[in-house]
């Protein structure tokens, strides 16, 4: 109907665009013209979630996004409005420094390593993503359930079998029948209940407080969270552990929960018993895991993080055959990097044009 150099509907639509574009570039533009919102990413292996948030924030050029190398952090992070970490020491002299800083964000969840005390007597917000639906909760979740069959096929063995070229060997088990024990059910908890229930295993789980009315428990289809056999509180996690064939620890890590794994609580696991850990690696006291397998006691443990981070590879509980290690990327997928850099990235929007900052948790 309309030439290809002239359509007036696509025309119409061009301005209309520019026109907000630049009504955005006039809104966001300071004095010299200069970026004036910056969001620092720093913390080891950041290149996937700076680069997103990037993409994610590619029509805003007045928010600046950075990554920068760690050592020259301390000297610049006063430049930062926002400053995005992942499971990295925060300390209260780096805090000091960062005299624009409106908000320390976890591009995640576990935020132990920030020192919220000193943000706050900063006057910084301190926040997480909540892993439910925007973060990482459900690829932790998958990635628990990959470390359970793991363990239960005996991957380690079966690895060795094929480079000696033995067949049907070693002999594995299914999770079908077993008896799971979420230790922490929070969101990653949730999610891994759910997932687990197709696959015809007793669930028992603990948490403080299982008040109905509690968020969490509400699932995303408005249904009430009934993927839980047995409920306990903390006091519970002996007895309960006592009754499971595998435990999935997915506390969150602080001065109360350090060491939940101890001693105690291996011993009272059944003998052969899987343990997992998804969530920190100070949750379990390493003497008693080492002990634990050494023994024979432990059928095996999965972990996705370690008590120091990388993983030592001269650690001498690598010589068990059932320890099935992964380094620390259960949250760690396309879709939950996409998904936080969009959380980022709107944030950054909002602290922009100076709107209330929505989709994330505060810790203070
Ligand atoms: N490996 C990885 O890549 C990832 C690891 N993580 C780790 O997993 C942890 C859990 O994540 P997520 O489920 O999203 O977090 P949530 O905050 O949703 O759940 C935390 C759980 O810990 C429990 N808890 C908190 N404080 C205590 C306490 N003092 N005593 C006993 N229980 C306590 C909570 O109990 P209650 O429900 O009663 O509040 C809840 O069950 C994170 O803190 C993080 O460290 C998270 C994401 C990725
Ligand atoms: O979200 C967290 O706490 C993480 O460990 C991210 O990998």
């Amino acid at each position: 109907m309309y030439s290809r150099f002239y359509n007036p509907v696509k025309l119409k639509n061009c301005t209309r665009q520019l026109g907000y574009f630049w009504n955005i570039q006039k809104r966001n533009m300071c004095e010299d013209g200069k970026a004036n919102t910056r969001v620092l990413f720093c913390g080891p292996h950041f290149p996937a979630s700076h680069n997103y948030t990037k993409e994610y924030l590619h029509n805003y050029p007045l928010i600046q996004v950075d990554d920068l190398p760690f050592d020259s952090i301390p000297d610049l992070i006063g430049n930062y409005d926002i400053c995005v970490v992942k499971s990295m020491r925060l300390s209260s002299d780096l805090i000091a420094r960062a005299t624009r800083m409106k908000l320390i964000m976890q591009y995640g969840v576990g935020l132990e390593g920030v020192d919220i005390t000193a943000a706050t007597n900063h006057g910084i917000k301190v926040a997480r993503i909540p892993g439910k639906v925007t973060g990482n909760a459900a690829s932790c979740a998958e990635m628990a359930i990959y470390i359970m069959l793991g363990l239960l096929r005996k991957q380690n063995e079966m690895q060795c079998s094929v480079r000696l070229k033995k067949l049907g060997d070693p002999v594995g088990d299914t999770l079908f029948g077993k008896t799971v024990f979420i230790l922490g059910y929070g969101n990653i908890g949730i999610e891994l209940a759910k997932r687990l229930r197709p696959f015809g295993v007793k669930i028992l789980a603990t948490k403080r407080n299982w008040a109905s009315n509690d968020p969490k428990a509400t699932l995303e289809n408005g249904t009430h969270d009934d993927s839980v056999d047995e409920k306990g509180s903390h006091e519970d996690i002996y007895e309960f552990a006592k009754k499971s064939d595998i435990v999935v620890c997915c506390l969150i890590m602080n001065s109360q929960t350090v060491g939940t794994v101890n001693e105690n609580f291996i011993s009272s696991m059944r003998k052969g018993g899987l343990l997992v850990n998804i969530a920190r690696g100070g949750l379990l006291d390493y003497k008693a895991v080492y002990e634990g397998l050494e023994s024979g006691h432990l059928g095996g443990v999965g972990m996705d993080v370690a008590w120091t981070e990388p993983f030592d590879p001269n650690d001498p509980i690598l010589k068990f055959p059932n320890v099935l290690l992964t380094p620390h990327v259960a949250g760690v997928t396309e879709s939950s990097y996409r998904s936080m850099a969009k959380v980022v990235g709107d944030v950054a929007l909002q602290l922009h044009s100076g709107k209330p900052l929505t989709g994330i948790e505060y810790a203070n």
